[in-house]
């Protein structure tokens, strides 16, 4: 797969936080082009989720800039930058185990459009729905969009939790280990996912980017168009995933403990 070319979508740097003695993120910068599939690794602990949350404004990084589309959104709120059409999914899972799967799916897109407390009042569907069915049909699973989500089993709900960033019809997604804890039999049928998304035309018109950190090296190496290596909070290689493998220092360092 050829890395997408054009100007940044998103474009991270000097970026630094510090936990007291501790370098999280020590200096990362990279840009994210239109289009692209970015991934992250590194070992545990390198500081791949600090630099998410950073970006994200979950975090107040100590340093650096974060531009999209070139505008300085350095510490916008997660609200904000949602709004600006950036979304996001969770190492853990977000999803409501009492409300049905297309429920949750309508509530995180009026988590997108309001405060919690007009989610709470907006109509039961507040003209979602049509969106909703789409994600549900893309995602192949209409036969549990009426279900409760605590019912479904871990993978289904990763899915659900997957769709839920995509009601919001994003420019870019940033993903925190979309596979961990799904069955190896699904990781395939996320990659799939993925790359369809990417696509224009998936969802309405837009082709959707991504970063995203995964421990899975398979599913990285396939899927991603570029990728990142973090180690001990600080960028040791970008490139292609040709490029990755065949990096001696990241072998040494990382692929091949
Ligand atoms: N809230 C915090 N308070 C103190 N130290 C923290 C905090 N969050 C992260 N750290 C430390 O910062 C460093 C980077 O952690 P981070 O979670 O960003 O790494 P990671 O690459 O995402 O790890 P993993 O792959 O295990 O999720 C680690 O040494 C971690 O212990």
């Amino acid at each position: 797969m050829s890395p997408v070319q054009g100007p940044a979508l998103l474009k991270v740097s000097g970026l630094k936080k510090s936990y007291g003695a501790i370098r999280a993120v020590n200096g990362v910068e990279f840009e994210v082009r239109p289009g692209e599939i970015f991934g992250v690794i590194g070992p545990n602990g390198s500081g791949k989720t600090t630099m998410f949350n950073s970006v994200l404004g979950q975090i107040t990084p100590d340093a650096g800039r974060i531009e999209l589309k070139g505008q300085d959104i350095t510490n916008l709120s997660p609200l904000e930058l949602n709004r600006r059409g950036v979304g996001r999914t969770f190492q853990t899972l977000q999803v409501f185990g009492k409300m049905t799967v297309r429920d949750n799916l309508i509530v995180a897109a009026q988590e997108h459009g309001g405060s919690m407390f007009s989610r709470m009042f907006a109509p039961s569907d507040s003209g979602l729905g049509a969106k909703a069915d789409e994600l549900i049909d893309l995602f192949r699973i209409r036969h549990v969009a009426d279900k409760k989500a605590g019912e479904l089993s871990y993978g289904q709900q990763k899915l659900v939790d997957i769709a839920m960033a995509f009601m919001s019809e994003p420019d870019l997604v940033l993903l925190d280990e979309p596979c961990a804890g799904v069955n190896p039999s699904l990781v395939g049928g996320i990659s799939t996912l993925l790359k369809q998304l990417n696509q224009k035309h998936a969802v309405g018109e837009k082709a959707c980017s991504f970063v995203v950190i995964e421990h899975n090296m398979d599913f990285v190496m396939d899927l991603c168009h570029r990728i990142m290596v973090m180690v001990e909070g600080e960028v040791m290689a970008i490139g292609t995933p040709a490029e990755i493998r065949g990096n001696k220092q990241v072998l040494d360092a990382y692929l091949g403990s």
